[in-house]
């Protein structure tokens, strides 16, 4: 369970996340939505402890991250800009986060399988694609095999093929009791895999509900999110 409450991140005089609360249960995915700048990275970082906020709490588990003894095996994340050395080799990259959270060896492989880069593990990260490093990321994510998965944009560059894969891949591990937060800007994408959606706009909850709800009398969540937000989507 992921239970943010009265969240508040100022830069400056400008609060990037300005009192918000929520909680992400298990067993469903939920969908992150919100326009450029609208606090979505802040609030994840923060829930990742990577930044501190002014006020407020974002716990997992009923604890802030920091405190978790082997966070990745409680929490899977993927966010933007946090990639591996380009000149390591994949196999060593995972092998190297695997041993610093004491997760046995054979998840590397398990991972890498899972992900469909089994037969590449062995190449540096720089040839790598950028679709094969967003897969790189996923199984970095799913190394402690964990009860929750946080995933900022996870489908970003990867290829229809890919898509369908996270989707149906966080669906099934929501079925299977588990907590999924996903951040994503692809409407149809998010439609086709959150059960419930959390808007924000502008540092602050717009709407928070299953997607059927958020999504009544309008013809799709797009047309539902730029109601909400007031976005009419330039630069978005
Ligand atoms: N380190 C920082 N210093 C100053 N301002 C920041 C910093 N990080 C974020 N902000 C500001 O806080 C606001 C929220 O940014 P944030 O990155 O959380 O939005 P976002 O919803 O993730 O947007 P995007 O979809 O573009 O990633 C923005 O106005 C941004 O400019």
């Amino acid at each position: 369970m992921i239970e943010v409450a009265h969240l508040t991140k100022r830069y400056g005089a400008k609060a990037a996340v300005d009192d918000i609360s929520f909680t992400v249960p298990p067993g469903r995915v939920t969908g992150f939505l919100g326009p450029n700048g609208a606090g979505k990275s802040t609030t994840l970082r923060i829930l990742l402890g990577l930044d501190r906020p002014d006020a407020g709490t974002a716990l997992i588990d009923g604890r802030p991250y920091r405190e978790l003894r082997f966070p990745l095996r409680r929490v899977g994340a993927l966010l933007d800009g946090a990639g591996p050395v380009p000149e390591r080799r994949a196999i060593d990259h995972l092998t190297w986060i695997a041993q610093s959270n004491r997760i046995p060896r054979r998840r590397v492989h398990e991972v890498l399988d899972a992900v469909g880069l089994g037969a590449v593990a062995r190449q540096r990260v720089k040839k790598y694609s950028l679709g094969m490093g967003q897969r790189l990321g996923l199984a970095a994510a799913l190394l402690g095999d964990p009860e929750i998965l946080v995933l900022d944009e996870p489908v970003n560059g990867l290829d229809p093929d890919g898509i369908r894969w996270v989707r149906t891949f966080l669906r099934d591990h929501a079925a299977r009791g588990r907590t999924v937060l996903l951040s994503s800007h692809l409407m149809t994408e998010m439609a086709d895999t959150a059960d419930e959606v959390i808007v924000i706009a502008r540092g602050r909850i717009a709407a928070h509900g299953p997607l059927d709800e958020i999504t009544a009398g309008h013809p799709s969540l797009e047309s539902a999110f730029f109601a909400l937000t007031g976005d009419q989507g330039p630069g978005w």
